[in-house]
């Protein structure tokens, strides 16, 4: 029997007040899952590693409907460090709950309307859905809803709804004790249909060596240099100088290809998912989705406890403690030509020819 934790909250006083009851099981924090009286215990869903890298995340959550607002005590929060791009990342970025749970700011309508939209319609029960929301599910980060922080600072009492908002998602890198993480943005187009000149020209203007012949920026990585055995953060400073020349370097630097021969199989393994998006994008023609990103992340633990054996490429792909997940769909937009998203699918295919490249490379 699947076990719900009940993670609910109630605003106080006034009668405007939201009741808020999510029915949600949280992800589990490092090496746990939930029993069936909905206790943490050790997992065995741990990979080949001596049991210390977590390489899969909890795979049956429940979430809410995206409906309600789930009120989060501040206390339970802190900063999340592992931001590697986006907006505020210093003290307005990402959030961590204690459980584990991701905040990320809502942002203004229309964008945090849009990027909400298309997160509870990826998760939306609906039978009628086509086939390929299956394989979108199973590369997003799972969606809890929308919360608002309950402190003693906000207006909680008199009005809730100043208080700002936050998607509760996923924690991508859930469990990792060494996250590697690479935010890779997809498309030439990074602005939406209805951007204005200003926002049009400004996003013209950078990751110009990358954004229109590739349709890729990186706009943002972090990884652990496992012969100096430091953490590297890499800004968009760095991802705006690369070019068409340089780029595959850098997807290497982050694999540590040059401290060790392993990185092959963490650079398969995300080629392997990477053509699975695809088999998306290929298809859908619902939607068109610009300034998304693949968000890459594996866990540099990998490099110090290594598999003993050779083992098959199947069994390498479950186990191995890498993560290739879509983030950021505050420009989503209802395709209108029937046509598929090009645009996506260049950078897409552009990605997947680099790891190829890599791969191919003796
Ligand atoms: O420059 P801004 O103020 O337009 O900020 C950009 C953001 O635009 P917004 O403020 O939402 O209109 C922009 O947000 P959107 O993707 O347009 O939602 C990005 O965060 C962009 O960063 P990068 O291109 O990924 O490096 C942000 O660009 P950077 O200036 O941080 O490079
Ligand atoms: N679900 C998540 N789990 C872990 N990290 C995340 C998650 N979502 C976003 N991030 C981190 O936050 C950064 C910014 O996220 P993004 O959705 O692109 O924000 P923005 O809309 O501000 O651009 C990413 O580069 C990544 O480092």
């Amino acid at each position: 029997m699947r076990s719900v934790c009940k993670y609910s909250a109630k605003m106080a006083g006034k009668s405007s007040a939201v009741n808020v009851n999510l029915l949600v099981q949280p992800p589990c924090l490092s090496t746990c899952s939930t029993s069936s009286h909905g206790q943490f215990q050790k997992s065995s869903i741990n990979g080949y590693l001596n049991g210390k890298i977590e390489t899969k995340m909890n795979s049956n959550l429940e979430f809410g409907d995206g409906s309600e607002i789930v009120l989060v005590p501040e206390e339970d929060l802190q900063l999340f460090d592992h931001q590697v791009s986006g907006h505020g990342t210093a003290e307005k970025g990402l959030l961590k709950h204690k459980l584990g749970f991701i905040l990320k700011p809502l942002q203004n309508p229309p964008m945090g309307t849009r990027e909400k939209n298309f997160y509870k319609q990826v998760f939306e029960k609906n039978l009628e859905k086509p086939e390929y929301y299956n394989i979108l599910e199973k590369f997003l980060p799972k969606f809890y809803g929308v919360a608002q922080i309950k402190s003693k600072s906000n207006n909680w009492n008199g009005n809730g709804s100043l208080a700002p908002k936050y998607l509760v998602l996923e924690n991508i890198i859930q469990g990792f004790t060494k996250p590697c993480i690479n935010d890779i943005k997809i498309g030439s187009q990074t602005w939406s249909p209805d951007a204005s000149e200003a926002k049009i020209k400004q996003e013209k203007s950078k990751y110009t060596g990358t954004k229109f012949s590739l349709g890729i920026c990186l706009t943002g990585m972090q990884y652990f240099d496992v012969q100096k055995n430091e953490k590297c953060k890499k800004s968009k400073d760095f991802g705006k100088s690369l070019d068409s020349t340089t780029v595959n370097e850098a997807v290497k630097e982050f694999f540590n290809a040059e401290n060790s021969p392993l990185y092959r199989n963490l650079v398969k393994v995300s080629y392997e998912k990477l053509l699975e998006i695809e088999q998306v994008f290929s298809i859908q023609n619902e939607f068109k989705i610009y300034g998304s990103s693949v968000l890459i992340a594996y866990d540099a633990e990998y490099f110090l406890s290594p598999p003993k054996t050779e083992i098959s490429s199947e069994i390498l792909c479950n186990n191995i403690p890498l993560r290739v997940y879509l983030i950021d769909f505050a420009h989503v937009h209802p395709t209108e030509d029937e046509q598929l998203d090009e645009n996506y699918l260049f950078g897409l295919r552009s990605l997947i020819r680099i790891f190829k490249e890599i791969l191919e490379e003796s």
